[in-house]
């Protein structure tokens, strides 16, 4: 046991990430009303080359004029390797409101990305005297990005959250395979005739996690794309939380409430979590460091397995 002790990641929800392209504004309203803890909108991938700077103006206009309630506001910027991702944020944070929480730095591939944007935003809030110090949150989701995982998760006191991108990822690793998350047709294991889907995703969703708790991050899982499924959705998104993972985005309003099901724990797990804890405490009382609850062994690990649901489901509100 290392004698540091591991940093907590920020204490709000980020159950899901709802997203919207900027160059669509008709929806943002429907965004803040929606049930999701964060909302991203867009100016990377779902918005075309020549909408960019109209969809600019429109994010900065809705961070003036919209009631963005109690949600965590963050926008997508474009990628390093484009020309557009310098002037995203100058005029976010020359121009758009102090309401703008976060900003999502895409196709991250080393630490150093994250550094370069940071010291553009820090010459902006300073030069402007913005109030608020704007977070980050990082898409790992390239070869790259995976291999430096933990020097990204380390890279800025800004960063606090870190996603999977699932399709760009296995674009940049050459995956065979069109589908954004999920099962994957093609990996599987064999035995006697009979075929057993894996999950290709799960090792990049176990680097990303430990990166992130070593660091104190909050891990998300990214986008599941085919939005008419929502048993793969859910069987996803619980693979995630299984792992540690704390949320998943939504790329369609529907499957707000699917993430919100799976990341907001049970009734059941908190009560079981709490019974735990109160079994430990009249071990405590005994002089006991482990005893058995509902026939099984638990002992002081079990406290803090305990804390994690208990801590989860005390930082939602709704
Ligand atoms: C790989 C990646 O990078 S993923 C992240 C980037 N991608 C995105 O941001 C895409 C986000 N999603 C979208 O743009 C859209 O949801 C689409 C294109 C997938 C589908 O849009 P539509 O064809 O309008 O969907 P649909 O007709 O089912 O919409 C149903 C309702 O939800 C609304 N809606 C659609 N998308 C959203 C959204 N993201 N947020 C809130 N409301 C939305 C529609 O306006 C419609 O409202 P209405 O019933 O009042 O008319
Ligand atoms: O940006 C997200 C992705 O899956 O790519
Ligand atoms: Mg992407």
């Amino acid at each position: 046991m290392s004698f540091r002790i591991q940093p907590a990641a920020p204490a709000r929800p980020n159950r899901c990430q709802l997203f919207g392209p900027g160059s669509r504004p008709a929806i943002f309203e429907k965004m803040a009303a929606s049930a999701a803890d964060v909302i991203n909108l867009d100016l990377e991938d779902s918005v075309a080359p020549d909408d960019k700077a109209q969809a600019r103006r429109n994010i900065i206009e809705a961070s003036h004029s919209l009631d963005w309630g109690t949600k965590h506001l963050s926008v997508r910027i474009n990628g390093l390797d484009t020309p557009y991702w310098y002037r995203d944020v100058v005029e976010l944070l020359e121009e758009g409101s102090e309401r703008i929480d976060q900003i999502m730095i895409p196709k991250v591939g080393c630490a150093a990305d994250v550094y370069a944007v940071d010291a553009l935003v820090t010459a902006i809030e300073t030069a402007k005297g913005r109030q608020k110090k704007i977070a980050f949150e990082v898409i790992i989701e390239s070869a790259a990005g995976i291999a430096h995982v933990d020097e990204i998760a380390a890279s800025s006191p800004r960063l606090q959250a870190m996603s999977l991108g699932a399709a760009d990822f296995a674009a940049s690793m050459g995956m065979a395979t069109t589908g954004i998350g999920g099962t994957q047709e093609n990996y599987y294991m064999l035995r006697e005739g009979t075929k057993f889907w894996a999950d290709p995703w799960h090792w990049a969703q176990t680097a990303i996690v430990a990166a992130c708790r070593t660091h104190g991050v909050l891990p998300v899982d990214g986008p599941y794309g085919d939005f008419s499924d929502d048993e793969g959705f859910r069987a996803q998104a619980l693979r995630s939380a299984t792992l540690g993972m704390v949320g998943k985005w939504a790329i369609h309003p529907k499957q707000v409430a699917l993430c919100n099901a799976v990341f907001t724990p049970s009734e059941e797990a908190v009560a079981e979590a709490r019974e735990i804890l109160a079994a430990m405490d009249a071990a405590k009382a005994r002089g006991e460091g482990a005893t058995v609850y509902k026939g099984r062994l638990v002992d002081i690990a079990s406290i803090k397995q305990a804390e994690v649901i208990v801590r989860q489901s005390e930082m939602i509100k709704d």
